[in-house]
């Protein structure tokens, strides 16, 4: 079974160390981890450190993969737009990254399924370039998904998406990690979005890691209070799911 634990993470930019002390309880497959935190805390810096794209202290434990690092995809926040391919050549060349570049008729078929479940198959053969922001974040979230990783990194994935698309990806997002048995870290703004979709939170701020364990335990008022400087409340709505509502800046 693949699991992912964190210890003691830390990452450098150059000699200047910007995150230090991550630590986590082992992360179960198909289980969805939030990486919440004010701006500028360090949650792109952890993932970069996750995937190895940047240096740092700590280790990053991921057991029982054969895989090893390429299990590991990240999605960053900023898609460039490279207007020279077009979406079914760019998740086609993310494809086969790292892979001989034989092209076989089951992994255009698993183009196909990806484009259809994220409702983009109508923009196949548009060029990158002519995309709004949030086609572009599905088209980055279908090049992350072909690579069928283990353990996926998700940066921000619905800031550019309409209210439908948001609860749409994260939905599909959890149904496929527990199907797959895919561990996601999903760094996100919207608390609503973490108490709905993920088990468990890791709170960064100011470069270290103040918070991890289960989110109900981890998303409270205090919390919200100390970290996010806001007069919050956790509510549970008619249908008993638990909401952060702000009241106002403190
Ligand atoms: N390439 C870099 N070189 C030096 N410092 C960097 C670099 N990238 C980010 N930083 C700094 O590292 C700190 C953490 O940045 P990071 O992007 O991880 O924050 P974040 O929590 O993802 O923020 P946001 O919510 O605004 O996206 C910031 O102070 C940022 O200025």
């Amino acid at each position: 079974m693949v699991a992912l634990a964190l210890d003691n993470i830390g990452a450098m930019y150059g000699r200047s160390s910007v995150l230090s002390g991550v630590s986590t309880d082992i992360l179960e497959k198909g289980s969805m981890t939030a990486v919440i935190g004010p701006n500028a805390a360090g949650k792109s810096t952890l993932f970069k450190r996750i995937a190895s794209l940047i240096s740092g202290p700590g280790l990053v434990h991921l057991s029982d993969t054969e895989r090893a690092q390429t299990s590991i995809c990240y999605m960053p926040q900023d898609t460039g737009a490279n207007a020279v391919l077009t979406v079914y050549e760019s998740i086609l060349l993310s494809a086969k990254q790292g892979s001989g570049w034989r092209v076989h008729n089951d992994e255009l078929d698993e183009i196909d399924s990806i484009l259809k479940a994220l409702r983009i198959d109508a923009l196949a053969f548009r060029g990158l370039g002519e995309l709004s922001g949030g086609q572009r974040q599905l088209v980055s979230l279908a090049q992350a998904l072909i690579r069928k990783p283990e353990v996926l990194l998700m940066d921000e994935p619905t800031s550019a998406l309409d209210l439908h698309r948001q609860v749409d990806v994260l939905s599909f997002v959890s149904n496929l990690a527990r199907r797959k048995g895919m561990i996601v870290l999903i760094a996100l703004h919207d608390l609503n979005h973490a108490l709905r979709y993920c088990e468990n939170t890791i709170v960064i701020a100011n470069g270290t890691m103040v918070a991890s364990g289960k989110t109900a335990s981890v998303i409270t008022t205090p919390m919200l209070q100390e970290i996010y400087q806001v007069n919050a409340r956790i509510e549970n709505c008619s249908q008993g799911r638990a909401l952060v509502i702000v009241d106002g800046p403190i």
